[in-house]
């Protein structure tokens, strides 16, 4: 089995260094590219990530033909700088309101696919700290050279801040204690992908509008495992690039991302039949936390919902692009 994934790790593992971006424009022809922010609460880095790209991509070099900032129910000035920057931003909830408000990340990454146009789509997460343009030329490298590929995600060396002195290696905490050991119980094909929950990726509209989105954090985890059964193992590729620096969450939101992912891992078995029980799990995690010199439990809801793929979705398989207000409902 990890022979398999050896081969793989070798004929589909690129470095952006591999990827310039004169020989990226060269190989776009008729494509059409979209890159999409998806963007919480993040003034502080969106507009310089939205401002590179602007700049370098798409007047500088012609290779972005639409920059979109996903703003996911904002309480800060995201939308606004974003804007400012050069970015179309859309909010999330303003997209295909007939099909119910849903919270979290994967439904932001939904609705983007619904109202962007590019036959390729980039995903960029928008608390970089240390954003460079090849990010988004290294994922497009893999998908323009070769027709086979569907599916690049972005790997990386991951660094933990902790504000005195930063581990080179120490960070991904989820994806190493819950991610990883997932993958390898139960889709160990995927054991290759060094960064599996990295945000920063590019698919080929046509898969990516054929498989659903888990709404929360483990839209990276439910993407890859359908992706594996959709396409298969050789049309998924990675990329390279570098080193990433983001806003780190603190520990108790991520034991909350990591419920979020063991429910999406749940909902994968139970519906390839490997998982059969008349007791689902709780979709509600108590953290304690402490309060004066005692303790209160908090209770967050953890629990997934699953956006259909857009193809089944009258609204978008019309054709009807469903770009809404700009400006927050
Ligand atoms: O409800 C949300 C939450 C987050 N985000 C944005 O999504 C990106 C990533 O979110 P973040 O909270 O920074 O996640 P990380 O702690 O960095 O988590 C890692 O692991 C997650 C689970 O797989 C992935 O979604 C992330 O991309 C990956 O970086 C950022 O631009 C956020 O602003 C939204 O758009 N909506
Ligand atoms: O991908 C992850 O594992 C989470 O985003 C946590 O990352 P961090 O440990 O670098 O904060």
């Amino acid at each position: 089995m990890f022979t398999e994934v050896g081969r793989w790790l070798d004929a589909r593992t690129s470095r952006a260094g591999d990827w310039l971006p004169e020989a990226v424009l060269a190989a776009k022809g008729d494509h059409r590219v979209s890159v999409v922010l998806p963007a919480r609460d993040e003034e502080r880095t969106v507009g310089e990530i939205v401002g590179r790209i602007r700049r370098d991509l798409r007047e500088r070099l012609p290779l972005i033909d639409e920059l979109v900032v996903i703003d996911s129910c904002s309480t800060d000035a995201t939308a606004r700088v974003a804007a400012d920057a050069g970015a179309q931003v859309v909010h999330q909830n303003a997209v295909l309101r007939g099909y119910g408000l849903l919270p979290g990340k994967g439904d932001a990454l939904w609705k983007a696919l619904a109202v962007t146009t590019g036959d390729l789509v980039v995903f960029i997460d928008a608390d970089l700290r240390n954003f460079g343009t090849h990010f988004v030329t290294g994922l497009l490298g893999p998908l323009l050279s070769d027709p086979s590929v569907a599916y690049v995600k972005g790997c990386y060396d991951r660094p933990l801040a902790d504000g005195t002195a930063a581990q080179p290696h120490g960070g991904g905490r989820v994806t190493e204690l819950v991610a990883r050991p997932l993958i390898n119980l139960h889709w160990p094909a995927l054991a290759g992908f060094i960064q599996p929950l990295a945000g920063e990726y590019a698919g080929r509209r046509a898969v990516l509008e054929e498989i659903s989105f888990v709404t929360g954090y483990g839209v990276e985890l439910g993407l890859l495992v359908d992706l594996l059964g959709r396409v298969g193992l050789d049309s998924l590729a990675q990329v390279d690039l570098g080193v990433r620096v983001h806003s780190h969450q603190p520990i108790e939101a991520l034991g909350r991302m990591a419920g979020h992912i063991m429910l999406t891992a749940w909902s994968r078995l139970e519906r390839e039949g490997r998982l059969v029980t008349a007791d689902p799990p709780n979709g509600r995690i108590a953290q304690v936390r402490r309060l004066g010199n005692g303790r209160r439990l908090h209770v967050s809801d953890v629990g997934v919902h699953e956006r259909p793929p857009l193809i089944t979705i009258p609204e978008y398989a019309s054709g009807a692009r469903l770009m809404p207000e700009r400006r927050q409902p």
